[in-house]
């Protein structure tokens, strides 16, 4: 007779875990006393308290051992959006996600927190104080946000009382923080290019943009309230700072923090987001002779010129959450975290 080990509510898997945002969680996790597994396709640290196991996610024999006894799983692996790369995203994001599922449900998981993301709702126009109750973007500004909506779907759907596993999604917006590899690094290459003088638009457009801790915040409560009689069960929740910023403005304190001068200059909207077409168009049409990855994509210029930010009023009325990092402290502590993107350096 086999005895099946009744996991310990302390004991979790972050899928993802190597990630920006997968290590934050880890070290969160470990402080609070859970003991973690990691499950990613690559090792980038060594922690005490955290066992690794490699491979992709979409291999369920892998997956397995990193959910034995484990009875809470993160899921937050995902291939990185400026991969652009409609087959991958698929294949991780929506078949991955279904095996990620399955593994859950024959390992005996007990919650499964999906990291999906507020742009599952984005179109490319603006959304102010946005409440989960937007319908699913229509057209999805790219391939990553479209597998992004059919992921969230799927772990929302999974959420089955009777067959044990409940499920919740977060849905962070504009991550940024000390070890981002995206939002800091990108900025200061266009920056150090001399593509950083225009604000596209009037500069007022305003943004969510979210400190790491306040996310990873967001998680641990939605796992914590996780209980069959709780009403998250299956449910998205919005997690930002709660301080919705101009874009621009966020822009030119990282940039100033980091010794570069502030965009000044203005130029229309309009202008720059038919201009990032015809690019796109051009490296579509050349992708043939010759790739090139231009810096102002349409989805980028959308981005950076339109309004996107989102209430967060359920996840504090549900989960009792709390931005704990103001956006100012949030700044100061990512500015200060790369000494090596500094001007001069
Ligand atoms: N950063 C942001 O602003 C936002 C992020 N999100 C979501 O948050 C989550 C975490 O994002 P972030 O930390 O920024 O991303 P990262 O790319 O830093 O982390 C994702 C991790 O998943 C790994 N991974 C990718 N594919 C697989 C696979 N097939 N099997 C196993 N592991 C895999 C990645 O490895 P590798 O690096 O080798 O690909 C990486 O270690 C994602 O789901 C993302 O969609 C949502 C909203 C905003
Ligand atoms: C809130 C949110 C979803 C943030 C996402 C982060 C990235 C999409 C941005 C991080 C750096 C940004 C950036 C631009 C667009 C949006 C980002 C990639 C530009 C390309 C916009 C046009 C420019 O003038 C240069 C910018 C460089 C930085």
């Amino acid at each position: 007779m086999t005895t099946r080990v009744r996991p310990s509510n302390k004991r979790c898997a972050v899928i993802g875990g190597s990630g920006f945002l997968g290590k934050h969680l880890v070290e969160k996790l470990l402080d609070r006393g859970y003991s973690v597994s990691v499950f990613d396709i690559r090792q980038s640290y060594e922690l005490p308290g955290v066992a690794f196991h490699l491979g992709d996610l979409c291999d369920k024999r892998a997956l397995l051992p990193a959910m034995k006894d484990v009875s809470l799983v993160f899921h937050c692996a995902s291939p990185a959006p400026a991969s652009d790369d409609r087959g991958l995203f698929e294949r991780v994001n929506i078949q991955g996600t279904r095996i990620v599922i399955q593994a859950c449900i024959e390992a005996g998981v007990q919650k499964l927190v999906l990291t999906s993301s507020a742009s599952v709702v984005f179109e490319g126009t603006d959304i102010k104080n946005g409440r989960e109750d937007l319908p699913y973007a229509k057209k999805p500004i790219d391939y990553y946000t479209e597998t992004k909506i059919e992921q969230e779907k799927l772990v929302l759907e999974a959420c089955d009382k009777e067959k044990g596993l409940l499920t919740v999604a977060i849905r962070p917006h504009g991550i940024f923080g000390p070890r981002d590899p995206q939002l800091v690094p990108i900025l200061v290459d266009a920056a150090r290019r001399g593509k950083m003088k225009f604000i596209i638009g009037d500069g007022t457009n305003l943004v969510d943009f979210t400190f790491v801790e306040n996310v990873v915040h967001g998680h641990i409560l939605a796992a914590e309230h996780l209980r069959p009689d709780s009403p998250i069960c299956g449910k998205p929740y919005h997690i930002t700072n709660d301080e919705p910023v101009k874009f621009w403005d966020f822009m030119s304190d990282v940039l100033v923090g980091l010794g570069y001068a502030a965009p000044r200059y203005h130029l229309p909207y309009a202008l720059v987001y038919g201009l990032a077409l015809l690019l796109w168009l051009l490296a579509l049409i050349l992708r043939p002779l010759v790739s090139f990855k231009p810096t102002f994509t349409p989805m980028r210029v959308a981005l950076a010129g339109t309004h996107h930010y989102y209430n967060c009023e359920r996840a504090k009325q549900d989960l009792g959450y709390k931005p704990v990092v103001s956006l100012k402290d949030g700044i100061a502590r990512t500015v200060q975290s790369y000494p090596h993107l500094r001007q001069g350096a």
